[in-house]
């Protein structure tokens, strides 16, 4: 079986408006792609893939639902008015999806895929699916920067209620990906650049904060990641970019309060709120660090009225209108 799923244009649909010349919503704008018809274009590019994988939320004794997670996302994408400030393309790569239950070929794939949309110069949204879309998309941007004459440093930005550090000796999981990357970063001797915000004390066990501090992540608790604490998240958010030169986003839904997104794998009723993560998008957008980003965990047969799919699609929005 073909372990990656063509796109499905059906999933873009939306209301009708007048026709003004020029697209209203992003429905009207999608194209499905693949890699071999990716053509360079005067229009400014922006690459839809899906990550339809739960696997490692199994593994990892979580409950399963996050396959069905890039579809729900897109369906909100599609119904997003249009506000690029030129032309844009949108294109939609389709899902990769997990074939016998084999994990390591799925993401070695999935990373495969990711380079290959960066070699092309498209700027990338990519939507799970289980947080182990996290190890198989930075080996994908690795993958892209050892291609290039200049090494070049990553750093991580997880907006996340867990740090997902889990040993892996059992196998790896939605909850070790991070924890892999730590352990290819000191097998190349790379630097691991791991920063973390909205950390629950109660979602995490003290041997994971042990883990943390012994690998140097950089962390801020979620009473600490708030719109109050803006002038230290802020702080926070500048040294680490300083360190780095690029950055990799990746935003773990479950990390957002259930009140805002209830629809996820392990949902967070003292999770943060979408005020402080569209601060921290500003400063990273201002950066011009920001190389792709990932949304994670999203579980459409929890969510209630599409509110963490549609809040998933507003992140997106946010980010790639501006
Ligand atoms: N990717 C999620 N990781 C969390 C899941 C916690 C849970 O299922 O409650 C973890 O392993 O800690
Ligand atoms: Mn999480
Ligand atoms: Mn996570």
């Amino acid at each position: 079986m073909n372990a990656l799923k063509p796109a499905d244009l059906s999933l873009w649909k939306g209301r009708k408006d007048e026709n003004l010349g020029r697209p209203n919503y992003w429905y009207e704008m999608v194209k499905a792609s693949a890699l071999e018809k990716l053509k360079p274009s005067a229009n400014k590019q922006l690459a839809i893939l899906g990550y339809a994988v739960d696997e490692g939320v199994k593994r990892n004794q979580g409950r399963v639902g996050a396959i069905d997670g890039p579809d729900a996302i897109r369906k909100m994408l599609a119904i997003l008015p249009n506000h690029f400030q030129s032309q844009t393309e949108i294109l939609d790569f389709g899902n990769v999806i997990c074939v016998d239950e084999d994990l390591d070929a799925t993401h070695s794939n999935f990373s495969k895929t990711v380079s290959q949309l960066l070699s092309q110069g498209v700027f990338s949204i990519l939507l799970g699916g289980g947080h182990d879309i996290a190890y198989a998309h930075y080996t994908g941007i690795r993958q892209f920067l050892d291609g290039q004459e200049k090494s070049q440093t990553i750093g991580i930005i997880n907006l996340d209620a867990h740090f997902d550090l889990r040993n892996n000796k059992n196998g790896n999981t939605s909850g070790t990906p991070f924890f892999q990357i730590s352990q290819d970063c000191k097998t190349k001797n790379q630097a691991f650049e791991y920063c973390c915000l909205g950390i629950q004390r109660s979602a995490n066990t003290q041997t994971l904060f042990n883990t943390a501090d012994e690998l140097g992540v950089t962390y801020l608790e979620n009473t600490e990641y708030t719109i109050e604490h803006w002038a230290e998240v802020k702080n926070c958010l500048n040294s680490f970019l300083q360190k780095v030169d690029k950055v990799y986003l990746t935003i773990d839904l479950d990390g957002f309060s259930s009140a805002y997104a209830p629809g996820v794998s392990a949902p967070s009723p003292m999770g943060f709120a979408p005020d402080i993560v569209l601060k921290t998008l500003d400063v990273l957008i201002e950066s011009q660090k920001l190389i792709s980003v990932d949304l994670a965990e999203l579980s459409p047969k929890y969510d209630q009225d599409n509110a963490t799919a549609r809040l998933a699609a507003r992140l997106v929005h946010y980010l790639v209108s501006r």
